[in-house]
């Protein structure tokens, strides 16, 4: 083996491919996590400060993967001794009739702690938020804040504190499979018995040098933020918890917004979807239909906020035709593994997809049932479809 082999290689150094390396190096598997820009970078889907971390999904399956994966990311707290998470609570409101009805069987089912908020008593729980007619609301009281630059910054300080290499600003060019997989940078040539790619809006660039294409669509997420017209009224420290809207006839996709936290005095609120993009060429793309859309919610349910966004951050969803993650091996290259397509809602289960990428690529059972998450439901669904 020269110096320049690994047992493992890791493309991207987002929350996905952070995490996958930490988890081989605590495998004890020599491990090289290769990323295009220098870090810490905003170009990608994992920058910024906070994510919502939460229990409410509609599928069981993520619901229960997220049961392991809060002990997850309070163990990676106390071993790095950092504080990743900030419990708030998430706020879900809805159509009473609609999805609403999913998210609450879900959690009642696996019996997540929730407070239902009856509208007669809503505002003397959550000031300063008008329900919208006909909409119903509850608490799932164990969701909250991760603090996301901070646990890149922190995962990638763990992995290299185990023996992992990180090689930035590498942008990998070309890759040729076979039983060893060699790598080709801007500036270097690495080879490894085993491949992981998770290069979030780029994993088809990436995944073209291996003959695959997934059906990713790379969106162009605005990430507004709205002034408090009275300081605090939506502040972290005032216990004003994270929430989403969910689809209703004004707004096609859910908004959700998290508490004003990281700039003072400013609430994080978002449309979950936008417009295409290249991934090189986000900048370029300056639809702000989403902001409209926002700024009417604002108006009629945020009466606290200044419906003008104060700042406009962006960053990318690179999403699937299910909005399931894809987490798998490759079809024809059963030594590369590939985790993609986190369709706007990963980042929490970054703790989780590390360890069952991890353990694809060593070849073991993977702990959850990944028939969700598998390319071949993308065949499944083309030929259906004809
Ligand atoms: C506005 C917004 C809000 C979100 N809110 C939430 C939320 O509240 N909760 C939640 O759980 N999730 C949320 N998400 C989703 C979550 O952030 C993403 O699912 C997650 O960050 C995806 O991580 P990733 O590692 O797959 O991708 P990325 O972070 O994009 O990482 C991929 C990396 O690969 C690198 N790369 C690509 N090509 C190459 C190459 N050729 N050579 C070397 N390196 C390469 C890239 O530079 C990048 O660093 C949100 C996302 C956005 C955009
Ligand atoms: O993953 C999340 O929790 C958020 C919720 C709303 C849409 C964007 N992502």
């Amino acid at each position: 083996m020269s110096s320049q082999d690994y047992d493992c290689i890791v493309i991207g150094a987002g929350v996905q491919g952070s995490f996958t390396a930490y988890n081989l190096a605590k495998n004890n598997k020599k491990t090289l996590l290769l990323e295009q820009f220098v870090l810490p970078h905003s170009r990608g889907s994992s920058h910024g400060q906070t994510r919502i971390i939460r229990k409410a999904y509609d599928e069981d399956y993520y619901t229960h993967m997220m049961e392991e994966c809060y002990q997850l990311w309070s163990q990676l707290e106390k071993e790095a001794n950092v504080k990743l998470y900030r419990r708030t609570g998430l706020l879900v409101m809805g159509p009473e009739q609609g999805d609403y009805q999913v998210f609450k069987s879900t959690l009642e089912r696996n019996k997540v702690p929730i407070v239902i908020l009856p509208r007669e008593e809503f505002s003397q729980h959550i000031p300063h938020v008008n329900l919208s007619q006909g909409n119903a609301a509850l608490v799932d009281t164990t969701a909250g804040v991760l603090y996301a630059d901070r646990t890149l910054k922190t995962v990638q300080g763990q992995f290299q504190k185990l023996g992992g290499v990180i090689k930035d600003g590498q942008k990998v060019i070309d890759i040729t499979p076979g039983s060893v997989v060699t790598v080709t940078t801007v500036s270097g040539v690495y080879r490894a018995k085993r491949l992981v790619i998770t290069a979030g809006p780029w994993a088809n660039t990436l995944l073209s040098h291996t003959g695959l294409q997934l059906p990713l669509q790379v969106i162009k997420i605005n990430v507004c933020y709205w002034r408090e017209k009275i300081p605090g009224s939506y502040n972290v420290q005032h216990r004003f918890p994270c929430f989403i809207q969910l689809e209703s006839e004004e707004a096609k996709h859910h908004i959700y917004g998290l508490p004003s936290n990281e700039y003072p005095g400013l609430m994080k609120i978002c449309y979950h979807t936008g417009a295409e993009t290249d991934p090189d060429e986000r900048d370029r793309q300056t639809d702000r239909g989403d902001i409209d859309i926002l700024q009417r919610y604002i108006t009629r349910c945020f009466p606290g906020l200044v419906p003008i966004p104060a700042v406009v951050e962006s960053c990318m969803y690179t999403v699937t035709p299910d909005n399931h993650f894809v987490l798998d091996l490759h079809p024809t290259h059963s030594n590369i593994v590939i985790g993609a397509g986190f369709s706007g809602h990963g980042f929490k289960f970054g703790p989780i997809v590390g360890k069952l990428l991890c353990e694809l690529s060593q070849g073991e059972v993977p702990s959850y049932d990944l028939s969700p998450f598998r390319i071949r439901r993308f065949q499944a669904h083309s030929k259906s479809a004809l």
